[in-house]
């Protein structure tokens, strides 16, 4: 199988009638990368997985494999391996004739076939399972067989469409080490589809965020995490926390900002555009739960409010704290010690890790699916 230097991926457009799925996508995949396309439910991902794979057929765009355009071969003819969500098993084959049966239809002769399945098999760890059939094995063992049948074709990229969605957590956990030691030890050129952001950041080299059909970022996982270019990046890293204030001055890389009761914070942004950014700019300020500090508090950034609940969420508690403001803001804050309910608390955050977004219709307009990931953040603080 060629192997991929790089795959360029140039303009690529997928339209269903009147609606854009996927809009001018851009992506540069050199080999032996794993890339994870990572977006709420709805933002493309599938799609742009599907026009990769030769399922669906580009509206516009070229796909470049080491040079040559490959977008209109058909799936079978550009050497990518896919596994689907739901598996896709022949449920009347055993594990190894699921395995065999890409062979087979390539005419690979019988003794290299049974060769090539006892190898796959034992990379997955079902070497004990050859007999079985579908039905007769676990979730995670089934998972497994998808990806050993896959692989067992020596794919020149690994198309992965939430191959652990089915999974419960443990298994999951497992799997996603599993993904990871292939992708390696077999030298795999890799993209993964996933809704989740711990998947996204454990897995990658690279992560593409998309949103409504379009990238809005990509980056390595720490690039992604730290560094969010959009409010909508920032709450899909888990920046839950936000509240609103003014721009008032800026000191070296921070910005000065104050809230409508009049705290004045440090703080800074990712925001290409602050460089614009003049004293009453309205901005959101946000914070990650994990990121703020109740204990020992820093010197500086010091939020007040009163505990309005504690919950034990392992290594950590996590306090809901009632702000004073007029507005009612409520924030997540985590702290090595449990406090009363009703008793005053101050946290602090790093100005670092306070980040600034522009606080305009732009930045906080949600489509209903992403409305549900907002919710989700909104239901934490509502508890
Ligand atoms: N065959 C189709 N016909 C019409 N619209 C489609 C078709 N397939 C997808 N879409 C639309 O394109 C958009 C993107 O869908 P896609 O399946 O790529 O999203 P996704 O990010 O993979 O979502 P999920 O995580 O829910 O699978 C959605 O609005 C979807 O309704």
């Amino acid at each position: 199988m060629k192997k991929i230097e790089k795959l360029v991926i140039k303009g690529m457009t997928r339209r269903f009638g009147d609606a854009t799925a996927l809009h001018d996508f851009n992506l540069e995949i050199a080999g032996g990368q794993f890339i994870t396309l990572l977006g709420p439910s709805g933002c493309g991902k599938s799609t742009a997985l599907n026009c990769l794979a030769g399922l669906l057929e580009l509206t516009e765009g070229e796909i470049l494999l080491n040079g040559a355009p490959v977008q209109h071969l058909p799936a079978e003819k550009r050497g990518f391996g896919m596994v689907f969500q739901n598996y896709a098993l022949f449920p009347h084959l055993t594990t190894q004739r699921n395995i065999s049966y890409g062979l087979e239809i390539r005419r690979v002769p019988r003794a290299e076939r049974e060769q090539r399945v006892r190898k796959a098999l034992n990379m997955v760890h079902l070497q004990d399972f050859g007999k079985r059939y579908p039905a007769q094995m676990s979730g995670g063992q089934q998972q497994r067989l998808a990806i050993a049948r896959t692989i067992v074709l020596e794919p020149s990229l690994l198309l992965l469409d939430e191959p652990l969605s089915n999974l419960d957590a443990n298994l999951r956990n497992e799997m996603r080490i599993e993904i990871k030691r292939l992708h390696t030890e077999l030298g795999l050129t890799t993209v993964y589809v996933t809704h989740d952001q711990s998947e996204a950041m454990s897995l990658s080299d690279k992560v593409v965020v998309m949103r409504q059909g379009r990238i809005e970022q990509i980056g390595t996982p720490q690039e992604i995490y730290n560094r969010p270019q959009s409010l909508f990046v920032a709450r899909f890293m888990g920046y839950l926390n936000q509240f609103p204030g003014t721009v008032i001055g800026r000191d070296g890389e921070y910005w000065l900002i104050q809230t409508a009761s009049g705290e004045q914070f440090t703080a800074s942004s990712t925001v290409a555009e602050s460089i614009n950014w003049q004293t009453g700019q309205r901005v959101l300020a946000c914070i990650r739960p994990d990121e703020t500090l109740a204990d020992p508090l820093p010197a500086e950034n010091h939020v007040q409010g009163h505990v309005r609940l504690v919950e034990y969420v392992g290594r950590a508690y996590e306090i809901l704290v009632q702000l004073a403001d007029e507005r009612g803001t409520q924030l997540l804050v985590h702290s090595a010690h449990a406090p009363e309910i009703g008793t005053p608390l101050t946290f602090g955050v790093q100005p670092e890790r306070l980040l600034l977004f522009p606080d305009d219709e732009m930045t906080t307009g949600h489509t209903s699916a992403e409305q549900d990931l907002v919710d989700v953040a909104a239901m934490r603080v509502e508890r």
